[in-house]
């Protein structure tokens, strides 16, 4: 079954599209990365997998459900972290956790206390005498107490520095060690995604390209040499993104390195040291999308 299931989805806002016609689906128990530059549409997306903006046209189902009328008992088993993590400002740690315990039935204080405990605060601090990193804490450690079917993080970094950012990939590890929970995630972080994702979806220009994770880091790559007249090339159907630094040229492709070397020549050029060299998921993203 899928725990998100996107069909024939098209949104705009003031005429101007968002997506057209877009069409994808989140296997259950699967760990899925929403990745796109910034204006795309993830945040828009994941506000109307909630239920929070109506779409233009196309229908999305979540955890079977319309998202446009999703009932209160689905709803609580949905974790949402929502970019700019909202958290009730005048209570204190004891107090959130309290507050938000009596709503969800399957709460799981535990966590609460394992994630927040490790700022070192009391428990009668106050949400609104906290940092930026600390508050995101406190909303996360609330949204995986919720021990939700299904997580929504919606850009989850924010103010997080690396050793919070590492810790909390650890419990969302545990979270999915289980097999049957999904999580739907999107990241300015792209490397933190290269460690917790299965599956990739690229949203550019209103269009979604799904894949898995493991398929996209062997199926594309990335190469560098050194030309004098390498600044001349343009992107084509053969090099999908390139970098220029100095007299070394990067290039991103799907093809391998013969082709590459053939498609090189025909354009005039000749790459001294042409080699593959080993791409992160975040070269792969800029491969992929361009930076600018
Ligand atoms: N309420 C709105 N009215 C009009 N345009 C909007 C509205 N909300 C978002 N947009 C536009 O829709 C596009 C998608 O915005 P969205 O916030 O979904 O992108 P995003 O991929 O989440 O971006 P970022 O990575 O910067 O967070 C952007 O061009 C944005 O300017």
């Amino acid at each position: 079954m899928n725990a998100i299931e996107v069909s024939h989805l098209c949104h705009r806002y003031n005429g101007k599209t968002v997506y057209e016609d877009l069409c994808f689906s989140v296997p259950t128990g699967s760990v899925c990365g929403l990745l796109g530059k910034n204006g795309q549409g993830k945040t828009t997306l994941v506000n109307i997998l909630m239920g929070f903006l109506k779409p233009g046209s196309g229908r999305c189902l979540v955890l079977g459900e319309n998202s446009h009328s999703l009932s209160p008992a689905l709803r609580k088993r949905v974790g949402l972290l929502h970019e700019g993590h909202q958290a009730y400002e005048f209570m204190t740690i004891t107090q959130t956790e309290k507050f938000f315990r009596a709503w969800y039935p399957d709460w799981n204080g535990e966590i609460f206390h394992d994630l927040v405990s490790r700022m070192g605060l009391s428990p009668s601090h106050k949400v609104s005498q906290m940092s930026c990193g600390q508050r995101s804490q406190v909303v996360l450690g609330v949204i995986m107490a919720q021990n939700p079917d299904l997580l929504i993080l919606d850009d989850y970094s924010m103010g997080l520095d690396a050793g919070y950012r590492r810790l909390f990939l650890d419990v969302l590890h545990d979270f999915v060690a289980s097999g049957d929970k999904t999580v739907f995630v999107t990241s300015h972080i792209v490397q933190d995604l290269e460690q917790l994702v299965d599956t990739l979806l690229f949203l550019d220009k209103g269009r979604i390209m799904k894949t898995s994770l493991k398929e996209f880091m062997t199926a594309f790559k990335k190469f560098t040499f050194t030309a004098e007249n390498g600044q001349n090339i343009r992107e084509d159907t053969l090099i999908t993104g390139m970098e220029q630094r100095g007299n070394i040229t990067t290039l991103y492709s799907y093809g391998d390195r013969e082709e590459l070397a053939g498609h090189l020549a025909g354009l005039g050029i000749r790459p001294l040291d042409l080699k593959q060299v080993p791409m992160s998921l975040e070269d792969g993203f800029i491969g992929l999308m361009g930076k600018y």
